[in-house]
């Protein structure tokens, strides 16, 4: 028997088609603790949560069967997403489900905000009639600014159209057409904050997007705008929304979702021009049953191997062709990595050559691993193995993948070469035995070093008194060497040396050992 736990109060009419299968058990879980999902986590082969149950690290680890994790809903921000792609664990969501609820309830909370209607039925509830402390103003005529527009975005701006206001938008990862289509202008950030009588936000958390509505944007802002966010708790600073709210900035706001959530206590929710609602924007029952049909069907076609439409943390393939290289991943993500420090200069190219065994499978997967882990320590954005193909190609970026058949005398070998407009670059890593990664080769000298933690790269010229006043230079900080690995071509040539440390190496000490006589340069790197 396959085991789903399903957690969160997820529709059980949208379970069908788990309870249709005959091999599949289905249980239902009450609210745990960590420790708790930690202790049963072992015993299942999926996992299905909306956003209360944190999928973290400890989690993923405690897993021994798990092979997909399914969130009822579109944002993923509660599951360790690099945690689960590590141990080649599927992520998947439901992301059509609950786009009409969200949309509607952002549309309420404009209207609710605009009529202040929470506060009017407060008063009425309390016994006073009160007409003139609520007057308010009309949406037709006003310019409604939308930040991110995917599918929330998209609807939410055809609905404000249909209430006669201007829609104006910002998202870089839409193009012209698409927001023509919409009959929606695209301008830059600063204009929707310029411009805007009402701000609604429909994007991810990011690490871009995080406060990215703080003093700064507000001081931008009309006076007297209003401020929707029915999307992710963070995007909005909520302390810099009070200072706003306060000096009557901001007219008013109304949040469906906070930093920190539940939230009975955020000081915003003593303000009378402040409104909000408990992460309402998919709780209809319709969007409840979507999501939970939806996610149903794809843990099903995961657990048979079939073709899973909605993969967050994995290119959608399926999970045979995915096992293959499953092991491989951790590696490709850790070359790209490591190259990404490695390499100066903007970056062209990338090439990724598979050899040996490796040579024979579908490796798009680990090619995407490159691109994310080459990418992820240069851009401010989360970089996922959905985004990965596309960030790089907006940055100009090619990505090439190549088999060869030599691997070297390992069973496999990836091998990543990085050209940019100043150099080029090539790093080689495999597995050992099945599950060790390891980086045998940089730019064609042979070594041997666990892709881990803090390493020193240091090349020099191949003479001695090179290693010893480096390793004396290291020492000195009291920073102990965990192993040191060098690889030259020739005697007296160019070499290569990479020195494993338990610490961070200070810049000060990294710019005396580019003193020492033979050193060509040195770089820390964190992997
Ligand atoms: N309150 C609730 O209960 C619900 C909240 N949500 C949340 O709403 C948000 C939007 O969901 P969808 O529209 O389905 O997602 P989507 O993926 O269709 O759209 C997100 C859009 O944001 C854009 N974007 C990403 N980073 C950006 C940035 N830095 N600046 C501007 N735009 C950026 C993307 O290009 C994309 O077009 C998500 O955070 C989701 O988790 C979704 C459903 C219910
Ligand atoms: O499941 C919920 O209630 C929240 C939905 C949500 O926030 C999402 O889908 O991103």
């Amino acid at each position: 028997m396959l085991k789903v736990l399903v957690m969160d109060g997820v529709s059980e009419e949208g379970l069908v088609p788990l309870r249709r299968e005959e091999d599949i058990e289905v249980v239902i879980g009450q609210k745990m603790t960590e420790d708790d999902l930690v202790q049963v986590i072992p015993e299942y082969d999926a996992l299905i949560v909306r956003s209360a149950t944190k999928v973290t690290r400890r989690v993923v680890e405690a897993a021994q069967n798990l092979k997909v994790i399914g969130r009822a809903g579109v944002g993923v921000d509660n599951i360790d997403l690099e945690a689960a792609t590590t141990r080649g664990i599927l992520v998947v969501n439901a992301p059509d489900g609950n786009t009409i609820a969200a949309t509607e309830h952002t549309i309420a909370m404009m209207l609710a905000l605009a009529r202040n209607i929470p506060q009017a039925v407060a008063r009425l509830k309390e016994g006073v009639w009160d007409k003139k402390a609520f007057i308010g103003v009309e949406l037709r005529d006003k310019t409604l600014g939308i930040i991110g527009l995917g599918r929330i975005g998209s609807a939410v701006a055809k609905r404000a159209q249909a209430l006669e206001m201007n829609v104006i938008a910002y998202d870089p990862f839409i193009n012209e057409e698409k927001a023509a289509s919409l009959a929606v202008e695209l301008v830059a950030l600063e204009d929707v904050y310029r411009r805007s009588d009402f701000i609604t936000v429909h994007l991810p958390k990011t690490k871009e997007s995080y406060h990215m509505i703080g003093d700064e944007a507000f001081a931008l802002m009309k006076d007297g705008v209003r401020i929707i966010n029915c999307a992710r708790g963070g995007i909005i600073d909520e302390e810099a929304l009070y200072r706003a709210l306060v000096s009557g900035k901001v007219a008013g706001a109304a949040l469906d979702v906070f930093e920190k959530e539940p939230n009975t206590e955020s000081p915003l929710l003593s303000l009378p021009n402040f409104i909000a609602t408990p992460h309402l924007g998919a709780s209809t029952r319709e969007a409840q049953l979507n999501v939970a049909v939806d996610v149903s069907g794809e843990i099903v076609a995961a657990l048979r191997g079939k073709l899973v439409k909605n993969t967050v943390n994995i290119p959608s393939i399926s999970p045979q062709v995915l096992s293959a290289v499953r092991p491989y991943l951790g590696l490709a993500e850790k070359l790209g990595k490591l190259q990404a420090q490695l390499v100066t200069g903007r970056i062209r190219k990338i090439e990724v050559v598979y050899s040996g065994e490796l040579a024979r499978q579908e490796v798009s997967p680990l090619t995407t691993a490159v691109v994310k882990g080459l990418l992820d320590p240069i851009l401010q954005e989360t970089v996922n193995f959905v985004n990965a193909p596309v960030l790089a190609k907006n940055r100009g970026i090619q990505v090439f993948q190549a088999v060869d058949g030599e691997a070297e005398g390992y069973a496999s070998l990836i091998t990543v070469k990085v050209y940019s407009d100043k150099a080029e670059k090539s790093v080689a890593g495999t597995l050992f035995g099945k599950q060790d990664p390891r980086v045998v080769m940089i730019d064609g000298y042979r070594i041997d070093v666990d892709p881990s933690g803090h390493i020193l790269y240091v090349p020099h010229i191949d003479k001695p008194r090179i290693i010893g006043p480096v390793g004396l230079l290291i020492g000195k900080h009291d920073i102990n060497i965990a192993a040191m690995q060098v690889g030259r071509k020739e005697i007296g040539g160019k070499a290569i040396m990479m020195l494993s440390v338990d610490a961070p190496v200070p810049e000060e000490t990294l710019g005396e050992i580019a003193q020492v006589d033979g050193v060509l340069d040195v770089k820390m790197v964190h992997l």
